[in-house]
């Protein structure tokens, strides 16, 4: 059985809303370490990273927080590197979404090396490819997949080792129903796979995730960055930009399942666990959940 290495980047600097830095510590309260264990995976807690506080400042050249989010996303990238070298299975502990900038940069770039296929699959209701020239609000935790893409704040792109970590067609987008409108054009001129919330409604969370998953060979090595807002609001109210009109947690668990399946999984961002809006931490609760389920566990086999 594989060893899991849980990281926590315990920050809010990319976030519009304060408190997503408590994510790690609820995610450790609702029993992530134990669930995982009791599955026969070896879990190593690497405990917290250390970085910047949140100076809470407003954007400057379309920007909030960059040097934050530098220092912060440059210990995730050292941490998740680390494991990978280990052999290990990085499991991400947010904060918020834009640590998946250093995350899948360490990912993209461990992949090269061993000649993996990089499948990054992005579960969320918002897709993440604002830059700083398009962002509405210039949050960077609505940036991670354009400066992954090879777009965005200079200080934030190359870190694989290539200008793009990812191309646009190993990355797929699940639950999506909110993107800003220069984001559209985006979405549009790079060619990314958007599986939308209507495409899910109208071919099911079946369907889609078989379109998804076809190609994933031996040679894949699959990444997830699971924003807890792609569920419904009504199943996972913590989170600082909730969307209604999300998966069910069916749906959601079925999607994660499925992933499991094709025994790929090699890397995972859990972010946007917001436990200052949550209620009795049901949101890091469910995310664990979903967790087990993306780690193979089953209602019939064990
Ligand atoms: N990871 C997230 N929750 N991102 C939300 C992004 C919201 C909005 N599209 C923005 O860029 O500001
Ligand atoms: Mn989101
Ligand atoms: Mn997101």
């Amino acid at each position: 059985m594989a060893t899991v290495s849980l990281i926590g980047a315990p920050t809010d600097v990319g976030a519009s809303v304060r408190g997503a830095g408590m994510g790690p510590d609820a995610l450790r309260v609702a029993g992530l370490a134990a669930a995982l264990q009791a599955q026969g995976f070896d879990v190593i807690d690497r405990g917290n990273l250390a970085g910047p506080p949140n100076p809470w400042q407003q954007p400057a050249q379309g920007v909030r927080h960059l040097p934050e989010v530098v220092a912060w996303n440059r210990a995730v990238f050292e941490a998740v590197s680390t494991a990978l070298a280990m052999n290990h299975v990085p499991l991400l502990m947010g904060g918020d979404h834009c640590l998946a900038i250093g995350s899948i940069s360490a990912v993209a770039r461990q992949c090269r090396q061993e000649r993996k296929n990089l499948r990054v699959i992005w579960l969320d209701a918002h897709t993440d490819v604002n830059t700083e020239t398009i962002s509405p609000s210039g949050n960077i935790h609505g940036m991670p997949v354009a400066c992954l893409l090879g777009h965005g704040p200079a200080d934030l792109v190359g870190w694989s080792g290539e200008r793009a970590a990812i191309d646009a067609g190993s990355l797929d987008f699940i639950g999506i129903r909110s993107v800003d409108a220069d984001e559209r054009q985006a979405i549009k001129q790079m060619g990314l796979q958007v599986f939308d919330m209507r495409h899910i409604d109208e071919h099911g969370m079946r369907n889609t995730m078989t379109e998804v998953l076809q190609d994933v060979d031996e040679d894949t090595h699959i990444h997830v960055s699971f924003d807890l807002d792609c569920l419904d609001p009504m199943e996972a109210p913590g989170v600082g930009t909730g969307v209604r009109g999300g998966p069910t947690y069916r749906e959601m668990q079925l999607c994660m399942e499925m992933i499991a399946d094709t025994g790929r999984l090699g890397s995972l961002d859990v972010v946007e666990i917001n436990p200052a809006l949550d209620v009795r931490n049901r949101t890091a609760e469910l995310a664990v959940e979903f967790i087990q389920s993306l780690f193979g566990a089953s209602t019939l086999v064990r």
